[in-house]
């Protein structure tokens, strides 16, 4: 495989096995989606391989999530094409409905209903077997730390246990493709902990995760694939070593690739911050006290 990290451009590994050659996980080709005057995604190209823990990472706003969401058929993209396993999303929808899992931002869930009844509710939505979806979602809860709560309405869930019942729906049909925007956000370390096994033992078996996030750390320690995207564009894809290429860690690699490395941070603009200096910055002569 070769791979230019300024262009993003990457000759596709296509992940294939003992002979089999498998198409991408996700192919998306001229992808643009403008909001009025604002160009959220500027016609951006990626090929993402299958059977890899693959991280989205990009500074606020960059565009991550409007990616995501038209990749996984919630949001029409202006231009452009996405496919998943060599299905057209937008033409094909069932197909590749049926092969993903999608734990999206600020999800939405069933409030009135028990953490359990979504898991069957959700297994009802996929046309599976009822007793297939009660196995799962038993192991599912016991795995991920919520059989203690099975029965408690979603309404007074934590942020965790949202993120952690989210995702188990999102496994539930055991999708080819798993996509994940800020999933370890809100999340406190043990339940990020009880995620990660999940996801990585998801992906040993040959499945693959999209996933975004802003913590460096994480996707540096979780992923072996990474694409950057800065303004609409992809900056660079590839292997984790390809993108971050000479510098010491993806943390660097990042703020060099979004043109955010040695930015100033110690400007005038903020020189009324911080103790001491007087509380109301008012340099007038009334300053005595009333
Ligand atoms: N529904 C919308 N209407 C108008 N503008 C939008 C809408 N959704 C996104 N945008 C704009 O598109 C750009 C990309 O937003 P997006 O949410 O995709 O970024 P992001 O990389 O996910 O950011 P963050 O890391 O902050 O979540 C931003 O400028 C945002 O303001």
């Amino acid at each position: 495989m070769s791979h230019d990290r300024a262009t993003g451009a990457v000759e596709q590994d296509t992940g294939g096995a003992a002979g089999r050659t498998l198409p991408p996980a996700v192919r998306v080709e001229g992808l643009w989606k403008r909001f009025g005057g604002q160009i959220a995604v500027s016609g951006i190209d990626l090929t993402l391989p299958a059977g890899r823990f693959i991280g989205l990472v990009g500074p606020n706003g960059a565009g991550k999530t409007t990616t995501l969401s038209m990749i996984t058929g919630l949001l029409r993209p202006d231009q452009g094409r996405v496919e998943i396993a060599g299905h057209d999303v937008w033409r094909d929808p069932v197909a590749v409905k049926s092969r993903i899992g999608v734990l999206p931002e600020g999800l939405r869930l069933f409030e009135r209903l028990s953490g359990r009844e979504l898991l069957a509710y959700t297994g009802r939505l996929r046309g599976m077997p009822g007793a297939e979806v009660d196995k799962r979602a038993t192991q599912l809860l016991d795995v991920l730390d919520l059989a203690g709560a099975q029965h408690k309405l979603v309404v007074d869930y934590s942020t965790g246990m949202r993120k952690k019942i989210g995702l188990a729906a999102a496994l539930l049909h055991n999708p080819e493709v798993l996509f994940l925007d800020e999933p370890f956000e809100g999340v406190d370390p043990v339940s990020a902990q009880t995620i990660r096994g999940v996801l990585e033992r998801y992906t040993a078996s040959g499945a693959t995760v999209v996933f975004s996030s802003h913590v460096m750390e994480l996707v540096e320690s979780l992923c072996d694939w990474v694409a950057v995207m800065a303004a609409g564009r992809v900056r660079a894809q590839g292997t984790l070593a390809e993108v971050c290429g000479d510098a010491a860690s993806l943390q660097e690699a990042f703020l060099e690739l979004v043109g955010a490395n040695g930015r100033d941070i110690h400007g005038p603009s903020l020189e009324w911050l911080g103790g001491g200096n007087g509380a109301t910055g008012d340099t007038g002569t009334d300053g005595g006290e009333r």
